[in-house]
C-alpha cells in the first residue's frame, strides 16, 4: 500500500491522484470560526549563526490539534520549542518575531516564563518519568507551584491520571516506582504530569516514536479526548498519525513553512508541489 493510500484511509477519503472525487466544503466551515489560541508572526530562529527557521507565520486554533510534519532537520522541534520559550535554554539561540498566545507576545520582556511553561506544557519523544513514585511524579508540579495540602494533591493526582487514561492501570500502586511502568504508561504518566498544573496548551514532540503500536493507539485516543479541553501541537514523522489525530497540518522544509492547511485539505489538495512530493513519499 502506498504511503498516500495509507494516509487517505486514515482520512476516510482519497488523494486526488487516486482519481476519486475529493471532498469539498472543507475550508470555510465551523473550523474557520474557532478562536485563535496561538499566533506566530514572522518567526526567525538562529542557533549561533545558523538560521533554523525563516519568517514562519501561522495561527493555531483553540481546542484543535495542529500537526507539524516535514523531513528530519526541517525545524519542527525548533518551532515547537519556540511556543514555550524552551529554545532559550540552549546557549546561543536567538529568536525574532512574535509568538502571541491569548493576545500576549510571550517574548515580550516582563513575561513570566515559569507561568508560561505552566500554561504551555510539553511532552518529549522519550518517556521521561522521574525516578520517584507514580504519585510523586504527578504531585511534583503542583507542589512546586505551592500546593501542600495532601487532600488537594490526592485529588489532583487522581484527576490527572484519569484524564491521561492511566488511573485504572496504576490506582493500586500509586506509591511504587514510576520507572517500573511500560514505555506507553510512562508517556501517559508524563501527560498526567503536564495536566497536573492545569495547562491550556500541550506541545508534543514525536510522543509516540518510542512506543509500540498498541501504546501508540492508546496515546492517539488520548489526544482525541484531550483536544476537547486543550490546544495541542504535535510534531510527528508519521503522516498517517498526522492524518489520524490532527485538524490542521503544517509542512516544514529547510526551515520554511511551506504549507499550512486543514489536514484533509493538505493531504487531498496540497497546494505546493513540494508538499505533494513529500506526502507522496518522493522524498523525506
Ligand atoms: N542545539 C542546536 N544547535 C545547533 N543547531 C541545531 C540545534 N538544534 C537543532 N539544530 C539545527 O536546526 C535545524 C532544525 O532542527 P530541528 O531539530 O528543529 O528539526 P526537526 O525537523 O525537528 O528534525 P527531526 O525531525 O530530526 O527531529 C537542523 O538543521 C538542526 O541541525
Amino acid at each position: 500500500m502506498s504511503q498516500i493510500t495509507a494516509v487517505s484511509r486514515e482520512l476516510g477519503c482519497h488523494y486526488k491522484d487516486e482519481r476519486l472525487p475529493a471532498e469539498e466544503g472543507f475550508a470555510g466551515t465551523m473550523e474557520g470560526l474557532s478562536q485563535v489560541k496561538i499566533a506566530v508572526r514572522k518567526l526567525n530562529i538562529f542557533y549561533q549563526d545558523y538560521q533554523a527557521l525563516h519568517e514562519v507565520s501561522m495561527e493555531m486554533k483553540a481546542r484543535k490539534v495542529t500537526a507539524l510534519i516535514g523531513p528530519s532537520g526541517c525545524g519542527k522541534s525548533t518551532f515547537l520549542r519556540s511556543l514555550n520559550r524552551l529554545n532559550e535554554l540552549i546557549e546561543g539561540t536567538r529568536t525574532e518575531g512574535e509568538v502571541v498566545i491569548d493576545g500576549v507576545n510571550i517574548y515580550d520582556p516582563g513575561v513570566d516564563v515559569v507561568g508560561l511553561r505552566k500554561k504551555v506544557g510539553i511532552v518529549f519523544q522519550k518517556p521521561s518519568a522521574f525516578p520517584m513514585s507514580i504519585y510523586e511524579n504527578v504531585a511534583y508540579g503542583p507542589r512546586i507551584h505551592g500546593i501542600k495540602k495532601r487532600t488537594v494533591l490526592d485529588e489532583i493526582v487522581e484527576t490527572s491520571l484519569k484524564q491521561a487514561n492511566l488511573w485504572d492501570e496504576v490506582k493500586d500502586r500509586l506509591h511504587s516506582s514510576a520507572l517500573r511502568l511500560s514505555g506507553g504508561q510512562q508517556q501517559r504518566l508524563v501527560i498526567a504530569r503536564v495536566l497536573s498544573v492545569n495547562p491550556e496548551i500541550i506541545l508534543m514532540d514525536e510522543p509516540a516514536s518510542a512506543l509500540d503500536p498498541i501504546s501508540t493507539a492508546k496515546l492517539e485516543d488520548l489526544i482525541a479526548q484531550l483536544k476537547n479541553e486543550y490546544t495541542i501541537v504535535i510534531v510527528t514523522h508519521n503522516m498517517q498519525q498526522a492524518a489520524r489525530v490532527s485538524d490542521f497540518t503544517a509542512f516544514f522544509l529547510n526551515g520554511y513553512l511551506v504549507e499550512f492547511q486543514p489536514t484533509k485539505e493538505l493531504f487531498i489538495h496540497p497546494r505546493d508541489k513540494r508538499t505533494e512530493d513529500y506526502i507522496t513519499g518522493r522524498f523525506g
